[in-house]
């Protein structure tokens, strides 16, 4: 018998039932729920007179619709849907007695950061959310899917989720990083190398020297995007990074409970004679800060780059790429330094964490902005709160830098944060499409410390060059 991948082992610890066509009912340890997802989940369970089968074991944190600026507690400063969204949030968690975090509680923040954050996500878990990007948490060797609100409703009910195993597939990221190069760079390079298709029926298992080496921040980073890559999820085996992240968190095993878990979640790793039906090896030498051209989170290229031309590309993907360099206003040819943009955000459940904010005010320290509108979107107020604390804010602020409230804030434009037509971005989260940041908006993906960099230059720059 061969051995088990890191999601054979996860996925056989919390198989409830196998019927013969692989349809399968696995138990769910975590349910993490934002307004969005979730209302029409909890009617049903109104409608049908049921409860929360696990209320311990669902959290919820209104984080999509809020607004970030100060006041934001007072429902006037809320649209009208997002009004109501976040409403029903507060009285569904009170009616079903599951954990939440208003906005009032400083632990409020962008879901896929409070769950790490506050010890609920734990290595060796199966953690679901309605919102794709629960990825995230596979950072901690969890298998963390996003899923659909009838979904939403069923794990509420039953605590279970009906799936069908994914293929294993394997990314090793071997050797060192380069300065200035940073996990951000990674993901988007690995997206930029297999497609947003090449993960397709997949869960990826990220390994390799330059993933150990990446702080468990940087680890959330990458798994971020798993779901860019069009994989169902990603993880990245546990170790001591992972155990001394989780040790001492709110809700984190304590005492023998403690020992108990540490002996399960060292058995969390993939064997040696595992199958891997897909192999994509990259040296992490060879990868540089990029940045994204399109409007895909695939359309990336080394900054030092230049525009491509539809010509470049091959099948749908010249009329794909014609569509996009429309859209973004861009001509081929042109430097990707050149690019002249008039907005930066630094936030979201990709890069809103502390090691980000502190990677931005480096680069910052003692600089002005030269753009039209700059902010800081920490992602959650407790990463804000130890972001004045240590200093950063100051950094921020003293830059030109906005200084927000915890939330999704300009990631996507489902609250009062957006881009106005034609208006161009540096952006730290993880989607360039069409509109994502407001209609006509125009969105490149980067790293917090080229954010930073493109912030000072007022274009799109190689942070090798401020460093
Ligand atoms: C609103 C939510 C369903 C959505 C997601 O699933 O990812 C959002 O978080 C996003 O990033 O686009
Ligand atoms: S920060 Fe962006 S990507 Fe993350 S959950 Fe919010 S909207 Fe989705």
């Amino acid at each position: 018998m061969t051995g088990k991948t890191l999601y054979d082992k996860i996925w056989d610890a919390h198989l409830v039932h196998e019927a013969e066509d692989g349809t399968s009912l696995l138990y769910i340890d975590r349910h993490l729920v934002h307004e969005v997802t979730s209302p029409q989940a909890f009617e049903g369970l109104r409608m049908t007179g049921r409860k929360v089968r696990a209320p311990e074991k669902t959290i919820a944190v209104p984080d999509h619709n809020v607004p970030t600026t100060q006041g934001r507690e007072n429902p006037e400063e809320m649209p009208e849907e997002s009004r109501i969204q976040v409403a029903a949030l507060d009285k569904n968690a009170r009616d079903f007695g599951i954990h939440y975090y208003p906005v009032t509680d400083i632990r409020q923040g962008i879901v896929h950061i409070v769950g790490p954050e506050q010890g609920w996500t734990l290595p060796g878990m199966t953690v679901v959310c309605g919102d794709s990007h629960t990825a995230t948490h596979g950072a901690f060797g969890a298998l963390a899917h996003g899923i659909g609100t009838s979904e939403v409703e069923h794990v509420l009910a039953t605590q279970t989720l009906i799936q069908k195993k994914s293929k294993n597939m394997k990314v090793e990221i071997t050797g060192k990083l380069a300065p200035g190069v940073t996990a951000k760079d990674i993901t988007l390079s690995v997206i930029g190398h297999t497609g947003t298709a090449g993960g397709t029926g997949y869960v990826i298992e990220y390994c390799g020297e330059a993933i150990r080496d990446l702080s468990m921040e940087g680890r959330m980073t990458v798994c971020n995007m798993a779901i860019e890559g069009g994989a169902r999820a990603g993880l990245i085996a546990p170790d001591e990074k992972t155990f001394a992240y989780v040790q001492g968190r709110p809700h984190a095993p304590k005492g023998a409970q403690w020992e108990a878990a540490l002996a399960w979640w060292k058995t969390l790793y993939s064997d040696d004679d595992a199958h891997w039906d897909k192999v994509v090896t990259i040296r992490g030498e060879d990868i540089a800060p990029v940045v994204t051209w399109g409007t895909s989170p695939e359309d990336v290229l080394p900054i030092t780059a230049a525009v491509p031309a539809p010509d470049d590309f091959k099948g749908g993907k010249v009329d794909a790429a014609k569509r996009s360099l429309d859209y973004m206003g861009l001509t081929p040819g042109m430097a990707l330094k050149d690019i002249e943009i008039d907005t930066v955000f630094i936030g979201s459940c990709t890069n809103g964490r502390i090691e980000d904010l502190r990677a931005a005010a480096e680069i910052l320290k003692g600089k002005k902005i030269a753009v039209k509108r700059a902010m800081v979107v920490p992602g959650s107020g407790l990463v804000r709160a130890q972001a004045e604390e240590e200093g950063l804010a100051d950094i921020f602020r003293e830059a030109g830098f906005e200084w927000r409230l915890a939330g999704c804030s300009m990631c996507l434009a489902m609250n009062p944060d957006q881009l106005q037509p034609g208006e161009r971005c540096a952006a730290t989260s993880n989607r360039n499409f069409e509109g994502r940041q407001g209609r006509g908006g125009r969105t490149h993906l980067m790293s917090p410390a080229m954010a930073a960099a493109a912030a000072v230059t007022g274009r799109l720059t190689d942070v090798r060059e401020l460093m």
